[in-house]
């Protein structure tokens, strides 16, 4: 129904109702279109409160029931009817605003008074105008411990003053001094109010991070020359695997499942003629940890070969130590002999034969394991998990990665989301999630902090751009992870581009999305697909041991560590980096070249972005800056700063760019201020 006051379109608002999203300290743009019939004024404001159980922050008010300051919504421009504000959450949980839109008789008057008086007018015919206005004004003075009733009463008096000329009777009252006091608490009339709508504020690591994924069994680990198991690596030896995150600026480090590996139907090492695994192991064959459970236990234990559960409490508390938090997987499925098949059967699909059917992800097929069933026995199995959910959170971790959420009810995440995030807002979820956009996206809807995304798979200058822009859209509920690899993708670009394309992909993830993820082995470019046409690894990690010897690369100059290690420091020096809003394309004159910005709006730091997407040959390019979108006039000249080469350039719209992947696959520019 319509309102009193016209008041529509409010942002951020997200389709389904769903709350929108922000982190803590992210200055959040409140918006609303606001519009009344006939000529009169109209205003409007927003209330916005913190978490109902939070405790008070800077001036704001605990609790959705009590009174919140009024944060005046501005008009952008003289002729628009689209208002907007700028607030700022201080701490995690479920924030909420409501805008007001009223009638603004301060606003009518003062118009009126003002194009009256300018177009000559005389006081006889302003006469009633000019009563409006004391009228006005001993509304205000009125109220209850008026600081500033002096200068009001004045004001009237002035309005009253017949001896006085128009000009002198309506000047006090519009002086600068005088009228931001009258209008700091407006009169305001016909309140119309919005719905309240919800924001979501998660912590700063929700937005912008990087990740770090390296299977703790391969750490320490050896083969023979077969590739068969001589020794299981563990969570004490996974403490060097900290050491290397932390000096790559890492934040976070990504654990495949832990848990104990079903022996049943166990998988073997990829083999060509079956990439998926092979499906006759040998007895020595570790299997893939995403087969959860078997007599050793289930969700809530730790492979014993990995170490005891107080090993894994030292090693996240290593981690810790070194700034980083442990991500861990949390992949709702069960292999034959995970102890929830025989305790509680109903939590899987029986076909009529008594069998359960293993998991599939058409066409890839997990033959070893079972999918849960949410439907049996919603209330038996939701508690389960949410019980296993939170005795990892007592164990440390603050963060998980699931796995095929897609495959599981939407109405099931909501619920957990929900149920943890009331005792836990710092737990962050990051879905990995590779399906139709509209399952991805509900996913990020219902509460998923973090989402894998499509980036793997665009390669070309559109649709880089393309995506990247969908991605800018839907910012307020949807957070990508821009992973460049991982256990199951290695993208074609990288099996047959040669290292340069390693680097290529490393700057565009770690630059176009504030959040990005290296999974082990990419620094090392390994690249080697077990067929061709798969992007399944050689002799992938998800099925065998597999040692690396990263000191050995580092030291013969074999290594991208120093790259990574480059990004995630310029990551943390620029706040444009850090969120996906502020992306912006720029022209450039050849289809090899990507020319993007990213800036700031707070603090106005600005980077320039130019990546060679061709890792052969070299690329040369003009680029075309829409400088106003650097914080720039049209026809400015600034220095600009190659973080990755210490080298400095005068930039202005036009540059001629050449990218050579053999020796700089890409600028990132610092754009200098004075
Ligand atoms: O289905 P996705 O492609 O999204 O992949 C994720 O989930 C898979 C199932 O958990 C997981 O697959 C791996 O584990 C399976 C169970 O042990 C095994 O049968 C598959 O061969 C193996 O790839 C995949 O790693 C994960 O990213």
């Amino acid at each position: 129904m319509a309102g009193r006051i016209g008041l529509n379109e409010l942002s951020p608002q997200i389709a389904g109702g769903y709350p929108a999203k922000a982190v803590v300290g992210q200055a959040i743009t409140i918006g609303a279109t606001v519009f009344r019939e006939g000529h009169d004024a109209v205003a409007a404001n927003v209330v916005w409160r913190p978490p109902a159980d939070g405790t008070p922050g800077d001036g704001a008010p605990a609790g959705t029931g009590e009174q919140a300051p009024l944060v005046m919504l501005q008009r952008e421009a003289s002729w628009s009817t689209r208002y907007t504000a700028t607030v700022v959450p201080d701490r995690m949980g479920m924030w909420t605003y409501q805008v007001e839109a009223w009638s603004d008789p301060l606003g009518t008057w003062h118009h009126a008074v003002e194009v009256k008086a300018a177009a000559g007018q005389s006081a006889e015919e302003m006469a009633n105008d000019l009563e409006t206005g004391a009228l006005l004004l001993e509304q205000i003075v009125a109220r209850p411990h008026q600081r500033y009733a002096g200068a009001i009463t004045a004001a009237i008096d002035a309005l009253r003053d017949t001896s006085r000329s128009v000009a002198e009777r309506i000047g006090p009252a519009l002086s600068p001094e005088l009228w931001p006091v009258l209008t700091a608490d407006p009169i305001r009339e016909l309140i119309t109010t919005s719905p309240v709508m919800e924001i979501w504020v998660d912590r700063k690591l929700a937005e912008f991070g990087s990740w770090y994924e390296f299977f703790p069994r391969s750490s320490g680990a050896e083969v023979d020359e077969s590739g068969r198991p001589v020794r299981h690596g563990t969570f004490a030896d996974s403490v060097l695997q900290l050491d290397r995150a932390q000096s790559m600026g890492f934040d976070i480090v990504y654990l495949p499942p832990i848990h104990p590996i079903g022996e049943v139907n166990r998988k073997g090492p990829n083999t060509p003629a079956e990439p998926g695994g092979t499906i006759h192991p040998q007895p020595w064959d570790v299997g893939s940890p995403w087969a959860i459970g078997s007599a050793a236990g289930g969700h809530d234990a730790v492979h014993p070969d990995l170490g005891t559960i107080d090993d894994f409490d030292t090693f996240v508390a290593a981690a810790r130590d070194r700034g980083l938090e442990v991500a861990l997987d949390l992949a709702l499925q069960c292999a034959p002999d995970h102890p929830w098949v025989q305790s509680n059967p109903e939590w899987f699909t029986t076909r009529p034969d008594g069998s359960i059917a293993y998991a599939e992800n058409p066409p890839k097929k997990y033959q070893d394991i079972y999918p849960l069933n949410f439907d049996n026995d919603p209330d038996g199995l939701y508690a389960e998990v949410l019980r296993v959910v939170n005795f990892w959170i007592d164990h440390g971790i603050t963060v998980f990665r699931v796995d095929n959420p897609h495959t599981k009810p939407i109405n099931f995440w909501e619920w957990l989301i929900g149920q943890v995030h009331r005792t836990h807002p710092e737990v962050i979820f990051l879905a990995e999630a590779f399906t139709k956009p509209a399952m991805m996206h509900e996913l990020a809807r219902l509460g998923y902090t973090q989402s894998y995304t499509y980036f793997t798979w665009r390669t070309e200058k559109q649709e880089l751009t393309d995506y990247a822009v969908e991605l800018v859209e839907a910012s307020d509920y949807m957070r990508p992870n821009f992973f460049v690899n991982t256990p199951d993708i290695l993208h074609a670009s990288l099996q047959f581009g040669g290292p340069a394309m390693f680097a290529i992909r490393a700057v565009l993830a770690a630059t176009l999305s504030p959040t990005w993820g290296v999974y082990s082995g990419y620094e090392l470019f390994e690249h080697e697909a077990v067929k061709p046409g798969s992007e399944e690894y050689a002799n992938s990690e998800k099925y065998a041991l597999r040692p690396r010897d990263y000191g050995r690369a580092l030291a013969t100059g074999g290594s991208l560590e120093p790259l990574i290690t480059r990004l995630n420091e310029l990551r943390r020096a620029h706040p444009a980096l850090q969120q996906m809003k502020g992306l912006w394309f720029h022209g450039i004159s050849n289809d090899k070249l990507l020319c993007y910005s990213r800036r700031d709006e707070v603090s106005g730091d600005t980077v320039i972005v130019v990546v060679c997407l061709d890792s052969r040959e070299q690329q040369w390019g003009q680029t075309d800056l829409d400088m106003p979108r650097l914080g720039l006039d049209w026809d400015d000249v600034v220095e600009v700063v190659d973080e990755l080469s210490g080298e400095t350039y005068h930039w202005g719209t036009r540059n001629t760019v050449g990218l050579n992947p053999n020796w700089r696959t890409a600028h990132v520019l610092r754009v200098v201020r004075r």
